[in-house]
């Protein structure tokens, strides 16, 4: 399992090892452990340069820990430090005494053409790591705006300094800066921050040192990364003796006036990953058949029955009265539903939708909302979702009684009782309209299927990313990728990895 852990769980877990080690010890594994991947980054080169930026805290005291060991080897290590040594803690100051003992260079972090004079082959940003509390501001921006011109590795003590490791959001938000870290190497745990929102573009390769803390310290995590152990018992290959009425049904919902193409996108997916039967309930006129795949059935949304079918609403469905009309019906329906776009919009605009929502809880309930559908539902602003991200999406799923999926970089899979899981597959070539459908129509079929909620969210994201990132391998994207591309590539995966892990 890759767990994620809090800023508060991180220094709960640091706090009992603490008592238990003689002082100083957890920042000297630090340093050293950051200065040995250090050295493998610039392994191979000569004439080397490090500059480690070193903030006021424990951050900085591990980056200047850092500089005391890599000055042990035959490389040039400068020092830009920037603390008021009488409030530094009390770790920090030691490890400053002992760069200051060693074969370091001290440079004035607001001296740019002290900075910038030299060519460096690397990196290491240690200003801050867990104990940022506001925006990086004055020198320290021109520092870090320097830092991100260069091309050089840029190694993140921790986390990338000016990035919440909560939240993956550039604390103080628009108009602030954080390090763009090729690497970033993290302690104890790994972090939510590092994974969603704009965590994956400023962290670049993560890589975790537990510093050697007993297991007996971390607590079982609220959180942790995708991956495909975590639906691994739903993949099971078919039986002989089946037929299409072993697969269930899926009906989609949606298709207004000029929106038609949604709903048949999801439904397309929904055939491809192995439902039974697909069916469209058109809520305007529904056309006689979709001639590239005739095998899905078109029907009129107000004389459609649900039974027990897995029902995906809202792609493409419009606001009108008969959307809301249907819309109404399929959240009284008794099978699992998929709730997308418009249905999500009507939901954030009635409460009475609201309270059908919350009072499915015994049947399963997906909602999928992208950032506006998130803040529309919570009453908030897209701005306030994007700022936390883990909150938003588990703030949805206990709200509403849902699984939530909160879809962009780095989706959030919360659940109702506060776990959540972030997805490491997928890449901008997805930002373009009709995924969310593919998406709503692969979770439809995996519940059509009898898999339950909790798999089919997961696989359903993990394997929506994963195609995607296969076609981009291939260079079908990340420009111009379509959604349609995606059906085939999820179908391809689907069959692979029941073959490989059923
Ligand atoms: N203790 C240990 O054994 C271990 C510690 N570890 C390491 O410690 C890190 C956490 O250390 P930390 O708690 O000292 O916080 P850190 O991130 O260094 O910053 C706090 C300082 O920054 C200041 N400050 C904040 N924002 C600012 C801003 N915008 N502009 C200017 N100043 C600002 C803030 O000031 P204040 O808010 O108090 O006024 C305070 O002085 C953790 O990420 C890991 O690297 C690990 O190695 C494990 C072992
Ligand atoms: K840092």
């Amino acid at each position: 399992m890759s767990a994620l852990y809090s800023i508060a769980e991180i220094r709960q877990i640091e706090h009992a090892a603490k008592a238990e080690l003689p002082s100083y010890t957890l920042m000297q594994r630090a340093g050293e452990a950051c200065a040995r991947q250090a050295l493998s980054l610039v392994a191979g080169d000569d004439d080397i340069h490090v500059l480690i930026l070193a903030g006021p805290g424990n951050n900085g005291g591990d980056a200047l820990e850092a500089a005391h060991y890599l000055s042990q080897f035959e490389l040039h290590v400068a020092v830009a430090l920037h603390a008021d040594e009488s409030k530094q803690p009390e770790d920090a100051r030691k490890a400053l005494q002992r760069a200051r003992e060693s074969e370091v260079e001290f440079l004035d972090v607001a001296d740019a053409a002290h900075l910038t004079r030299q060519r460096w082959t690397l990196v290491i940003d240690g200003l801050f790591g867990i104990g940022q509390t506001r925006p990086i501001g004055g020198k320290l921006r021109a520092c870090v705006d320097y830092v991100n011109t260069l091309r050089c590795p840029v190694l993140a003590i921790d986390i990338a300094s000016g990035l919440s490791a909560n939240t993956g959001a550039i604390i103080g938000g628009a108009g602030c800066v954080a390090v763009r870290a090729t690497h970033t190497l993290s302690f104890i745990g790994d972090k939510p921050g590092m994974h969603t929102c704009d965590g994956q573009d400023f962290s670049g390769n993560v890589t975790v040192d537990n510093l050697d803390i007993e297991e007996k310290h971390f607590s079982a995590p609220r959180a942790q990364l995708n991956e495909l152990a975590l639906f691994a018992s739903a993949l099971k290959p078919r039986a002989g003796n089946t037929h299409k009425g072993s697969y269930g049904d899926v009906i989609v919902v949606g298709g207004a006036h000029g929106m038609g193409g949604a709903p048949v996108l999801a439904a397309r997916m929904a055939a491809h990953a192995g439902s039974g039967r697909v069916f469209i309930a058109f809520v305007d006129d529904a056309p006689a058949y979709d001639s590239v795949h005739p095998e899905l059935m078109m029907r009129q949304a107000d004389r459609v029955e649900f039974g027990a079918a897995s029902v995906v609403v809202g792609p493409g469905l419009g606001t009108s009265r008969h959307a809301h009309d249907v819309l109404t019906r399929a959240l009284d329906a008794h099978g699992p539903v998929v709730i997308d776009a418009d249905a999500l919009n009507m939901i954030a605009a009635e409460p009475g939708l609201q309270h059908k929502l919350q009072n499915r809880a015994h049947h399963a309930s997906i909602i999928t909302p992208h950032p506006l559908e998130a803040a529309r539902l919570l009453d908030a602003t897209t701005a306030e979702i994007q700022n936390d991200r883990p909150q938003a999406a588990r703030l949805l799923a206990r709200h509403f009684k849902s699984i939530a999926i909160l879809k962009g970089a780095g989706t959030v899979i919360a659940f109702p009782d506060g776990d959540i899981v972030i997805n490491t597959t997928g890449n901008p070539a997805l930002s373009t309209a009709g995924t969310g459908d593919v998406l709503s129509g692969l979770c439809g079929a995996l519940l059509a299927q009898g898999w339950p909620a909790t798999q089919t969210a997961l696989a359903a994201v993990w394997m929506h990313g994963k195609a995607a990132d296969q076609l981009v391998d291939l260079g079908v994207g990340p420009i111009g990728l379509t959604a349609s591309e995606v059906i085939p590539a999820v179908r391809t995966l689907l069959n692979q990895i029941i073959r490989d892990h059923a």
